[in-house]
């Protein structure tokens, strides 16, 4: 069944005690959650069980990291194994983050390895696709986004895919105020779910959830939210604001 979702990235921000009070801010929000509609928040490594204690008794909220290792473990200093987030009843795991990418020099193949090592943990995974500026200028997007799903995500089988969420960003619009129009998100989201169609048949595309990212907020979150093949979005800033966030996920209809 294709789900509906917010994931909120808080990214490398707030103090322990600010995310406390952002999540107990986003409950007091009262949002109506179902099987079909989630929220998720990703938070720094240090934060996630405090946050998922507190998200316990809270159906459809669920805590996510922002990456792991593609080893198992080892002699990686300042690593964090998918089997420790497993240990720690993390949910989700955001995988090729375009910060990752570029800051870490994460490619498409080692990414391959940390889906692996995810989903053998029984991760669920939000997998980040999106182009910079000069591959949109250049109009060469499409085979930009395939080539990012080719190589780190085909070689999954359809079961494996039905614990991934596709996450699209246009790196261009990250942080910078500029969104992807919606015509310009569907436009996208419609390609990915072909791609998968074409490699997984259209019965796995339907059921793949595929968020929108990139400079979402309550003004326009409900115009992309609209759009037929974007099924939630992937939050940044505005995550790190309760009002912002709830009303954002208030945006999502099911
Ligand atoms: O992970 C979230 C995205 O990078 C979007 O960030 P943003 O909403 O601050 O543009």
């Amino acid at each position: 069944m294709r789900k509906k979702m917010v994931a909120g990235n808080w990214k490398m921000n707030l103090t322990l005690q600010e995310g406390e009070q952002l999540i107990q801010a986003i409950l007091d929000a009262g949002l109506r959650l179902n099987e079909k509609k989630s929220v998720v928040v990703a938070t720094p490594f240090p934060y996630l069980v405090s946050a998922k204690s507190r998200l316990r008794n809270y159906p459809h909220f669920y805590v996510a990291a922002q990456n792991c290792h593609s080893q198992a473990s080892g002699a990686y200093t300042g690593e964090v194994s998918a089997a420790m987030l497993q240990s720690v009843k993390t949910d989700y795991v955001i995988l090729g983050h375009s910060e990752r990418r570029e800051y870490f020099r994460e490619t498409n193949q080692e990414l391959a390895l940390k889906l692996d090592q995810a989903l053998h943990h029984g991760l669920k995974v939000i997998f980040c696709c999106g182009e910079p500026l000069e591959v949109r200028k250049a109009e060469t997007q499409n085979d930009y986004v395939a080539r990012q799903l080719e190589e780190s995500l085909y070689h999954l089988s359809a079961e494996q895919l039905e614990n991934v969420v596709i996450a699209y960003e246009p790196i261009w619009a990250i942080g910078t105020g500029l969104t992807a129009s919606s015509a310009q998100a569907q436009e996208m989201h419609a390609h990915i779910r072909a791609l998968l169609s074409s490699r997984y048949g259209q019965e796995a595309a339907d059921s793949t959830s595929i968020l929108y990212g990139g400079s979402c907020k309550p003004s326009n979150a409900e115009e992309l939210f609209a759009c037929p093949d974007v099924d939630g979005g992937l939050i940044g800033g505005a995550s790190l604001k309760a009002e912002d966030f709830t009303a954002i996920v208030n945006s999502l209809k099911v």
